[in-house]
């Protein structure tokens, strides 16, 4: 397979509450015919792809919490996506809440191939908020009472001619995640994000929501030499405002496309994997530059 290929981010407005899963499939199906007609053999949808952001609500009654689940990946209501990308020969990643049969409940995302083939899992390690009600809250964000803490570590898989690796969301904000990533030789990051625009613990930092987006993904993608694929959900969902802004950024840190509204749109730019070495040979050699006997306290 080339290592230079026409990639899109196909970002997803938002999903209503009792928006079923078989409209959320066809909305991305949708967009995938449209990235399949600009060309792309790859699309990164958001992450929980498949619902509304459910961990906004305080939900206490198990059974009404595992509704928001998935129990096998494709699905009945997922199978469609995967029928449509083999027929088209493009890959695709999706973020959705999984269900284990252990009952391990964790924030997912895969990625698949143009086979529509699962080649790769991972499990969301930087998981955000909080375990319990917060009255002073306008909204909830309730992943740490929702998903355990990911297992997999940071998991990078041969896919598109290269290496990718996956986070999600909140990951994005974390150096490590990015390093880690780097140091496992992922050429390309995609992810999935739902971010509020109203951050309620830090309300004057509101208008830096996409701001901090971008500076984080390229960041990341300067500082390791790596492309980056960043797909929103956005809009107003459920009356809480998301943040849009999807981007797909070069190894350089330059922004190569990026989305223009908060609703469904498909944006896409051409990914040469070998201009990762325009970094990775120069000012960021690992081999060469990189100093990890200094690091000690990173992992302290
Ligand atoms: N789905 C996520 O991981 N979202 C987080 C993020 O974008 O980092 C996030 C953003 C704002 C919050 O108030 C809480 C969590």
């Amino acid at each position: 397979m080339s290592r230079s290929f026409i990639a899109a981010a196909a970002q997803l407005g938002p999903i209503a509450r009792d928006e079923p899963r078989s409209s959320a499939v066809a909305r991305m199906m949708e967009m995938m015919r449209e990235a399949n007609a600009r060309g792309a053999e790859l699309v990164v949808f958001p992450e929980l792809a498949l619902t509304t952001f459910f961990p906004r609500w305080y939900i206490e009654d198990e059974a009404e919490i595992a509704t928001w689940f998935e129990t096998e990946m494709p699905s009945a209501s997922t199978q469609p996506l995967f029928d449509l990308a083999a027929k088209l020969g493009i890959g695709f990643h999706l973020g959705y809440a999984e269900l284990t049969p252990e009952g391990r409940r964790f924030n997912t995302a895969i990625l698949v191939d143009a086979t529509g083939k699962i080649v790769g899992k991972y499990h969301k390690i930087h998981l955000p908020g909080h375990w319990e009600h917060e009255d002073w809250r306008p909204f909830q964000h309730l992943e740490k009472r929702y998903f355990e803490k990911g297992d997999l570590g940071f998991p990078v898989f041969d896919a598109m001619g290269g290496k990718l690796g996956m986070c999600i969301c909140n990951d994005r904000r974390w150096p490590e995640t990015w390093r880690m990533l780097g140091l496992g030789g992922a050429e390309l990051v995609v992810l999935g994000y739902n971010t509020p625009l109203h951050y309620p613990p830090a309300p004057e930092h509101d208008h830096l929501q996409y701001f901090h987006n971008e500076l984080s993904i390229q960041a990341g993608c300067y500082q390791n030499g790596l492309w980056a694929i960043a797909t929103a959900k956005a809009g107003r969902e459920e009356g809480c405002d998301l943040i849009g802004g999807s981007v797909i950024v070069a190894p350089t840190g330059e922004v190569l496309a990026r989305a223009a509204g908060t609703d469904d749109e498909v944006i896409t730019a051409r990914v040469n994997l070998d201009r990762c070495g325009e970094i990775r040979r120069n000012v960021f050699d690992f081999a060469m530059h990189r100093q990890p006997a200094d690091y000690g306290r990173l992992v302290e």
